[in-house]
């Protein structure tokens, strides 16, 4: 069954916690996205609510689909953020910035009531690591952070991390994030402890934010082939 349709059941089953008059954070990523367009049909039906956007792409497909946008320094509260992950552990800790939009995104979740990760099945893993953890950092010297980041890395149990710098499609420019720095890919394989790396990486001057979301959601919807499964923890 297609990942896109278990995207889309998660999507769906969101919805049911967004509630009139809201301030809602949007994620960014393909999930977020059929989110988005599912919250402009609702408002298209009456639905009143508004929402910040946690990357550009985000911010375009909400306006195209009629979904409300609030300046982000204009909010004062935000109830529910939804958003996607790359990786999503029991322990409902997560991977994500595989589209570069993790700061804009922890910034959002870190400011909301709940955080709502939305994913298909492939998203669930026993141990964060499989997927290539981002981690944003200042153009800056980059290199330098990358090799600490390396250091890091090793000092919490990673036995061969392999940090790339992110480069756009062509394979030739860097890719730059919408608050414009440098994304470090970050393969670890496994991450023995979730919580050191984070405290950690946080802790280098050239590391602007990480990919680790620790502490932050509090449901989890993974979409199935004929319907979604709500985790809460
Ligand atoms: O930077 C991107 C975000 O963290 C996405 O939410 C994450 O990569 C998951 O995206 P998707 O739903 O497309 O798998």
């Amino acid at each position: 069954m297609s990942a896109n349709r278990q995207k889309t059941f998660a999507a769906a089953a969101a919805l049911a916690y967004v509630e009139d008059g809201m301030t809602l954070g949007l994620g960014s990523g393909s999930t977020a996205e059929i989110f988005v367009r599912l919250l402009g049909e609702r408002i298209k039906d009456g639905l009143r609510i508004q929402a910040v956007a946690t990357s550009n792409q985000t911010a375009e497909l909400a306006q195209e689909v009629g979904v409300p946008l609030i300046d982000v320094d204009h909010v004062n509260h935000i109830s529910v953020t939804v958003d996607g992950a790359d990786e999503v552990d029991g322990h409902f800790q997560l991977i994500k910035g595989g589209g570069g939009c993790l700061l804009r995104e922890k910034i959002i979740a870190h400011a909301s009531d709940l955080m709502i990760v939305v994913i298909d099945e492939s998203k669930l893993v026993s141990r964060l690591g499989r997927f290539a953890l981002p981690v944003e950092v200042d153009r800056f010297g980059f290199s330098i952070t990358a090799k600490q980041i390396y250091d890091v890395l090793r000092a919490c149990g990673i036995a061969k991390p392999d940090v790339q710098l992110r480069r756009k499609g062509d394979g030739l420019e860097p890719f730059v994030t919408d608050g414009g720095h440098y994304i470090l890919d970050c393969a670890c394989g496994a991450i023995p402890d979730a919580a050191m790396v984070d405290y950690r990486l946080k802790a280098l001057p050239g590391v602007v934010e990480h990919g680790l979301f620790i502490g932050l959601a509090r449901v989890v919807i993974v979409g199935e082939d004929t319907e979604a499964r709500v985790l809460e923890l």
